[in-house]
């Protein structure tokens, strides 16, 4: 069976419902479906925006979506080859990080060593296209020096821009979530969601370790062209149910819920036990 009616196929088994003011949720019943049918997204997006901009300018969290990345990897490196040859312009393809843990690149708490470990070493993309931190400075130079290589690339439009924030707009940014619904290294409660006026932050006291990362600010997240949520397990389901449902006021601050994209797409990738406990109501199939 060919493989994109292999992927019809999937995407017709995976639950595709959009909540009215939540974004489409994509509910897949194992993580093979889902990590299918999040390269088959990643690599119709990049084929998008290659041909738009010239380029892709993808933002990636850490995690176990690294993980679920590798399926890409697998299933781009098959369409690149016959009967498929699709074209996916991996030098096109500049990589970014929604947040990094302030670690040496090599350390094994590093978002970078995962990426790379787990994609990067395995697809053509062209090194100076991969845009880590300074690893060798503290936490508030390391962020500041991001951003400023961040608005380096927007003045040369390699990354977007927002016409309403001025925000950089990023063709897709990647996250997951943890089981207290943050996303990037936004926690619940921490000042830094309220930080509006830097694109890219620090914090030293993560609840998560290691405590000292940088991220990206809420107001970048949302100027986002798309934005992808990758959750999955049993453990997360709470904070899905209070990043998606109509819950009241209590956990419109969970940084999960805060990712409301102002102009782009959100789609959330969820397996069933993340989606265990939501309501069905706000629905439409
Ligand atoms: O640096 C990090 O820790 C990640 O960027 C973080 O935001 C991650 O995406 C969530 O914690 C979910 O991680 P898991 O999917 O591994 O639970």
């Amino acid at each position: 069976m060919l493989i994109v009616e292999l992927l019809n196929l999937l995407s017709r088994m995976a639950h595709s419902r959009v909540h009215k003011d939540r974004g489409e949720l994509r509910i897949h019943e194992n993580l093979d479906e889902l990590g299918t049918d999040l390269a088959e997204y990643i690599a119709e997006l990049s084929e998008t925006s290659v041909k738009e901009r010239g380029v892709f300018a993808i933002a990636v969290s850490g995690g176990s979506l690294i993980g679920l990345m590798g399926y890409l990897c697998n299933f781009i490196l098959k369409l690149c080859e016959a009967p498929y040859n699709k074209t996916v312009d991996w030098a096109k393809w500049y990589i970014f990080w929604a947040d990094e843990r302030v670690v040496a690149k090599t350390h094994a708490d590093s978002n970078y060593k995962l990426a790379k470990d787990g994609l990067l070493s395995k697809v053509p993309v062209v090194p100076s296209h991969v845009n880590s931190i300074n690893d060798s400075v503290s936490a508030e130079e390391a962020a500041d020096d991001y951003e400023f290589h961040i608005r380096q690339l927007v003045k040369s439009r390699t990354i977007n821009v927002s016409d309403i924030s001025d925000c950089p707009k990023f063709d897709l940014i990647l996250l997951g979530m943890g089981p207290d619904g943050h996303v990037a290294s936004l926690f619940p409660n921490h000042p830094v969601l309220d930080e509006k006026a830097e694109w890219v932050t620090f914090i030293t006291d993560s609840p998560k370790p290691p405590p000292e990362r940088i991220t990206f600010t809420l107001p970048v997240i949302n100027s986002a062209s798309n934005v992808a949520l990758v959750v999955t397990g049993e453990s997360k389901a709470e904070a899905v149910h209070l990043a998606i449902d109509d819950v009241g006021s209590d956990c419109l601050s969970l940084p999960a819920r805060l990712v409301q994209p102002t102009k782009g797409k959100l789609v959330w990738f969820l397996d069933k036990p993340a989606a265990s406990t939501l309501e069905g109501s706000q629905f439409s199939e």
